[in-house]
């Protein structure tokens, strides 16, 4: 699941969307949690879920895959628990379902600023769907 800023009006794929944390309304997320994993309990951690099953991958595919350490990620890049995105989605509710893409579904969300708990910081979350035709 990843989280981006809101962005109001307009065509969501403009530029404006990849403007990030320069733009001073963004919120940033790597998640891998999906509701259904989170309920079973899925005992796995972050780190687990960084790691990558090589067996099977050719060259090509491991270079492309060298991601950084996700401990080693951007100092502005905030990192949210599923609950905390699930509380600002209300649960994934449909009514706050912007829009639907080839990984998932993308919802509109507050959250409280990271400086200030008191601001309100619009944000959009997607929903990795695991049966998804990308996904
Ligand atoms: N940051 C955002 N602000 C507002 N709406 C957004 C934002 N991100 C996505 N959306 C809405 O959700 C729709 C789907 O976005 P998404 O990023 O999933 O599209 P995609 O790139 O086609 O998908 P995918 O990456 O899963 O193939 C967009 O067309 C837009 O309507």
């Amino acid at each position: 699941m990843r989280c981006l800023p809101f962005l109001h009006g307009g065509d969501a794929k403009d530029d404006d969307r990849r403007t990030g944390p320069s733009a001073g309304m963004s919120a940033s997320v790597r998640s891998f949690s999906t509701e259904e994993s989170t309920e079973r309990g899925d005992p796995r951690s972050g780190s687990d879920l960084n790691s990558i099953n090589v067996s099977d991958m050719s060259a090509e595919s491991i270079r492309r895959t060298q991601y950084p350490s996700f401990t080693d990620r951007p100092a502005n890049l905030r990192v949210f628990t599923f609950p905390e995105l699930k509380a600002a989605t209300r649960n994934f509710s449909r009514s706050l379902m912007v829009g639907e893409g080839g990984f998932g579904c993308v919802y509109r969300g507050v959250i409280k600023g990271s400086d200030d708990p008191t601001e309100r910081v619009e944000i959009a979350v997607k929903q990795l769907n695991r049966k998804g035709v990308q996904a």
